[in-house]
Formats: structure tokens, C-alpha cells, sequence
């Protein structure tokens, strides 16, 4: 492929920065460039819920948030627009009356975007759709290092009796051998569960936790050598529901948790992940309609900022 200038954001100098429609950050759509290194899809579906639903507006938030997003990122020294083509890949359309099939055909639709090395960054909806993007990634890489966000485990077996919710993708993609067992960390775990054996089964299954009162005592640099050592140069995915960050940080979430995480620490996190071998990744659970002056739609566009800086850093090698 022949190396091509990247096509980058409206100009914010020329056309003001709340003109005109609401990609992802202000840059071009997929069908208006040749091949896009990193593309950002939305996924509006939050049909897997177990309490409030609404995260099938997250994308559409997310995207209106992130007008303000410039160009270059300080902290990881990196122009992801300039250095990689970025794009907007608008949105995969999901059958919201039947979760079997809208897993399959997110899959699908996911494995026709990456076919020819695009990477994706994609914006949910809720945790459910962890797993199809997890199957699309180990179809290519082979089980995937994955580093989960969150304050729940979403390793749990079933709701009313039913596989795939959103409280449940991380169990379902260990049962389908999509993770590397050895390299499976939760961060910013925390709040009530069901029972100990919870934990136990979590365990067995190979994550390692790291929850919000360890980071606040570890604090972001101890946390992050931790991940980096069991993460190595592994395949990585990395998954995060915007519930990690506390309701203080991101009210606009279906089950909110006391205690988490500041969005502070949270991009530091991440920004520590600079080296690693970053495959894909997703922003889940952003649900505007529990939002208030655009709290959690702005930390949750930051992250997306964030992973595709990452993912510019690492350019596919
Ligand atoms: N993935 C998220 N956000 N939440 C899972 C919560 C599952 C429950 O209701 O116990
Ligand atoms: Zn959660
Ligand atoms: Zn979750």
C-alpha cells in the first residue's frame, strides 16, 4: 500500500468546532479514505442490561463530546491523526429484539473491518458486546492478553437463565478459549456481589484483580508496572466500561457503583500501557440519558482518545 498523507480532522481554526456533523472527534468517515490504520465504531445496542438501560446512545454522545479533542496528545507525545489515518466508521446496525443474532453479525461486521489490518476502537453500548469483538480479535491474534476496566467482574454465568448480558461476556469468551490465561487482569473492581464463590470462580477462570481501593493505595505507577509485567508483549485487548470511573466522574452509566476510580488515574493507567502490544478496544456502558453537563460523554471520549493514541503508537507492528 503506498504510504498516503492521512486525511485529519475539520480544521477547528476554520470551521468552528460545533459546525457541522459529529464524527468522532471531527475526522473523516471510512468510505472517504483509501485504508484507515484505526477506525472508531459505535455499537448503539443495550439490549443485554440487568438494570438501567439507554448505553445504545453512548455512541452518538461519545461522538458529540468529542468535538473539543485536539490533535496532538502530550502525555504519549504522539499526533495519532497526523501519524496514522484515523477515521470514523460510523455505526453497526444490531437486531435489538435478538441478542444471538446481533452477537453474530457484530462479529461478522467486525472481522470485515479489521480484514485488511484496520484496527478498531469501539464505542457501546453495553458490556455485551465485549464478546463478539473478543472473537474477532482472537480469529486473528490467537488468545488475547485482555485488560478489563470495570467495576464488576462481568464474569458471571447467567442472568434469568440467559448466556449472553452484559454481565457475562468475560465468562463466555474464557469458556470459548478467546483469552490468554495468563494475562486476564481486572481494574477498578468493587461494590457488593452476589456471593464469595464469585470471586472464586473469577479466579478460576484466571483474572487477576485489581480493585479501586488497590489503585488508590498502590497509586498509578505500582499499578501499572503490575499490568505491564502479566501483560508482556502479548496480544492485548483492552475493554473499558466507563462504570470504573466513580458516579462523581461518570454519572451516565446503566449500574453505577460507589467508590471507583478517578478519571484522573484512569487515563494515567492507560497512558502507562504505551509499549504494549495494544490489538483493539472497546468503550462501553456510556448511557447520556443518566449524564449530566456532558460529565461522563467527555471522559469517556478522552479514553477513546486515549486507546486510539495507543493503537497509532503501536501502528499495527
Ligand atoms: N457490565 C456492567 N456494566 N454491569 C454488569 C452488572 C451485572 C449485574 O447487574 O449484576
Ligand atoms: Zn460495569
Ligand atoms: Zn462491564
Amino acid at each position: 500500500m503506498p504510504e498516503q498523507t492521512p486525511i485529519g480532522p475539520v480544521d477547528s481554526s476554520r470551521v468552528p468546532r460545533f459546525a457541522g456533523f459529529a464524527t468522532f472527534a471531527r475526522l473523516p468517515r471510512i468510505d472517504q479514505v483509501e485504508h484507515a490504520d484505526v477506525a472508531v465504531v459505535g455499537v448503539p445496542f443495550d439490549a443485554g442490561v440487568s438494570y438501567r438501560p439507554g448505553a445504545r446512545f453512548g455512541p452518538a454522545a461519545l461522538r458529540e463530546a468529542s468535538r473539543l479533542l485536539r490533535p496532538y496528545h502530550p502525555e504519549l507525545d504522539v499526533s495519532p491523526f497526523a501519524e496514522t489515518q484515523v477515521v470514523d466508521a460510523g455505526d453497526i446496525a444490531l437486531n435489538p429484539f435478538n441478542i444471538g443474532e446481533a452477537i453474530e453479525t457484530l462479529q461478522s461486521e467486525a472481522e470485515a473491518l479489521t480484514a485488511n489490518g484496520t484496527r478498531l476502537v469501539t464505542v457501546g453500548g453495553d458490556h455485551t458486546i465485549a464478546l463478539p469483538l473478543l472473537r474477532a480479535a482472537a480469529k486473528k491474534h490467537g488468545p488475547v492478553a485482555l485488560l478489563h476496566f470495570d467495576a464488576h467482574l462481568d464474569t458471571w454465568d447467567t442472568y434469568f437463565g440467559e448466556p449472553y448480558t452484559h454481565g457475562t461476556p468475560f465468562r463466555r469468551a474464557s469458556e470459548e478459549g478467546l483469552l490468554d490465561t495468563e494475562a486476564l487482569s481486572h481494574v477498578g473492581t468493587r461494590g457488593p456481589l452476589y456471593g464469595k464463590r464469585d470471586l472464586e470462580e473469577d479466579r478460576r477462570l484466571g483474572f487477576g484483580i485489581v480493585t479501586s481501593g488497590d489503585v488508590m493505595r498502590r497509586g498509578v505507577a505500582e499499578t501499572v508496572d503490575a499490568l505491564r509485567q502479566r501483560i508482556g508483549g502479548r496480544p492485548l485487548y483492552i475493554s473499558v466500561d466507563i462504570d470504573v470511573l466513580d458516579p462523581a466522574h461518570a454519572p451516565g452509566t446503566g449500574t453505577p457503583e460507589a467508590g471507583g476510580m478517578t478519571s484522573r488515574e484512569l487515563l494515567e493507567i492507560l497512558r502507562g500501557l504505551r509499549d504494549c502490544n495494544l490489538v483493539g478496544a472497546d468503550v462501553v456502558e456510556l448511557a447520556p440519558a443518566y449524564d449530566h453537563a456532558e460529565i461522563t460523554a467527555i471522559a469517556a471520549s478522552h479514553v477513546a482518545y486515549d486507546l486510539v493514541s495507543l493503537l497509532s503508537l503501536g501502528k499495527g507492528a
